[in-house]
């Protein structure tokens, strides 16, 4: 099933109005069918920035941009809580949105330009073109729209008509990089959905866009960007001594995507029988697990270990080991056949960098963190502990940028990607403050990433209803998700409670 349901030449009229461009599109209103969760399709239309505000621009990919040329794009969805009519949502809400929208994208102009090979260059890059804009989709749904909210087990499937595709016109050899959508749940929420392709932002560059969109919407316009939250384009600032760019571009060269045959194809997300849920490690527990960890590392000699064990590390060890179980049995890495399991984590490099990059800095910045070891030493008895002390020691590690060659290397090796099922990956982080994304009807209710759906990632947040606690959001099949969930209750509530705890 595809959910494309836009096609180019349907665009037929300019209906500009002040200085944004509106190109209504002429079609009967569309469903999404086959699954829960219904949408309806009542307009799409394309948002550029404000006449003439950008000349037209060309960005050359960096390294840490090309490591994702090649992958899906990322899917996120923020839900909102806010009693509105239809009246409403069309005649306040959704001008608010396309106007601030407009406005943000004048910063962050690289989002409404594409992804291109020009004859010229010898590598990718992002050109913005004067009157380059973003597809926005609206829609309605009357779905209930509290089912989607909550943290218990629910179809995937129920979130797919929530964001839009990328609108590729593989015969250009010219790919748009951001489309958004937003759907009203009349009397109930609003949900905005993102669909973006991470060549042309990380994590960091992707929050800052769209709380800047969620600041000028909430001021209604007023561009409340101040300058120094303004995004970095100085592209010079990445140096690239070892050329790690070419060997990128080789490896690329191995997949058939070149210049010549520059049709990099990012498949729609198929609907699959998984289900998507979330789980909260309260801060209590966090630090029940530390104690726990602590105890087990402890060489009698009561020293701190050598390494920092963050709430991300000791999050990511016991939800490792968990997955472990739920996946392979309670009894695993027994007997002769003992595999190799992988946890990669992405690691924001700006701060670490010699010299170091703005936090504002605009694209991609991230160092792939891998870890290998034997199912065997996650399953046993210590096994949250070795998780913890693997994972800290990489964070600690210095950040080389031939060491992020040597990630990627791994990375590209067949050992690695013929093993899809042994890997676990993390999106997210809880340091990007989503909770924080304020349109103007108070902070999210909810935020998903779907695309974790085709990666098997768990999903980080900070959550919004306790300092200190991470929410974990995870996809799998139902029985996994419920031997998970039971592995995930239970293994903390055996360690030794904290003289913190309220018990
Ligand atoms: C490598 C890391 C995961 C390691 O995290 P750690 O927390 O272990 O280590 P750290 O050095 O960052 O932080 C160590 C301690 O410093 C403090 N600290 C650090 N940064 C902080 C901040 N911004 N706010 C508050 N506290 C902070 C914390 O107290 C933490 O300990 P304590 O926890 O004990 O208090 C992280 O540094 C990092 O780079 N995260 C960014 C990942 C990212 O950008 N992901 C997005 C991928 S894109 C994606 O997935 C798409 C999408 O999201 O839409």
């Amino acid at each position: 099933m595809s959910y494309n349901f836009y096609k180019g030449e349907d665009i037929i009229s300019d209906c500009s109005s002040t200085h944004i461009q509106f190109f209504e599109i002429n079609q009967s209103s569309l469903m999404f069918m086959g699954m829960s969760c219904t949408v309806r399709v009542v307009d799409q239309c394309q948002i550029a920035l404000p006449s003439d505000s950008v000349s037209t621009t060309s960005m050359p990919l960096t390294f840490f941009d090309l490591m994702w040329l090649a992958l899906p794009p990322v899917h996120r969805i923020f839900f909102y809580e806010m009693d509105h009519s239809k009246t409403q949502f069309t005649k306040t809400i959704i001008p608010n949105l396309k106007h601030s929208l407009s406005l943000t994208l004048q910063q962050f102009f690289p989002l409404a330009g594409k992804l291109t090979w020009p004859k010229e260059s010898t590598k990718p890059e992002i050109q913005y073109s004067n009157g380059d804009s973003v597809v926005l989709t609206v829609a309605v749904s009357d779905y209930n729209f509290d089912s989607l909210l909550c943290n218990h087990a629910k179809s995937v499937n129920d979130f797919y008509p929530l964001v839009p595709q990328l609108c590729n016109t593989a015969s250009s050899k010219v790919f748009p990089l951001l489309a958004l959508q937003v759907t009203s749940f009349p009397n109930k929420g609003i949900c905005i959905g993102i669909t973006l392709d991470h060549v042309v932002a990380d994590g960091r560059t992707f929050h800052h866009f769209i709380k800047s969109w969620a600041s000028t919407s909430r001021l209604e316009g007023k561009n409340s960007t101040m300058s120094e939250s303004l995004p970095c384009y100085n592209r010079s600032v990445v140096k690239d001594p070892n050329g790690m760019d070419m060997v990128f571009l080789n490896h690329y060269k191995k997949l058939n995507i070149t210049k010549e045959s520059f049709n990099i194809t990012k498949d729609p997300m198929a609907p699959m029988d998984k289900v998507l849920a979330t789980f909260v490690l309260s801060h209590a527990n966090i630090k029940r697990i530390k104690q726990w960890i602590l105890i087990r590392l402890d060489d009698g000699k009561e020293r701190k270990p050598p390494f920092h064990l963050s709430t991300f590390v000791l999050t990511c060890a016991y939800v490792w080991v968990c997955s472990i179980k739920a996946r392979w049995g309670d009894v695993v890495g027994s007997g002769s056949e003992d595999p190799i399991e992988y946890f990669l984590f992405p690691m924001d490099c700006r701060a670490r960098l010699e010299p170091v990059l703005p936090n504002t800095y605009f694209g991609n910045c991230l160092k792939s963190c891998l870890i290998k070891t034997k199912r065997s030493d996650l399953a046993g008895e210590t096994g949250i502990a070795i998780a913890a002390e693997l994972i800290a020691k990489v964070i600690q590690k210095k950040v080389e940028e031939d060491g992020i060659l040597k990630d990627m290397e791994t990375l590209f090796s067949s050992d690695f990607s013929s093993a899809p099922d042994r890997i676990l990956s993390v999106a997210g982080s809880t340091k990007l403050y989503i909770y924080k994304t304020d349109f103007g009807w108070g902070n999210p209710k909810k935020s998903e990433v779907i695309s974790i759906a085709n990666t098997g990632a768990i999903l980080l947040s900070e959550c919004p209803s306790e300092i200190g606690a991470v929410e974990v959001g995870l996809v799998r099949n139902k029985s996994e998700m419920e031997k998970f969930a039971s592995f995930f209750t239970k293994t903390v509530e055996g360690f030794p409670p904290t003289k913190d705890d309220n018990c």
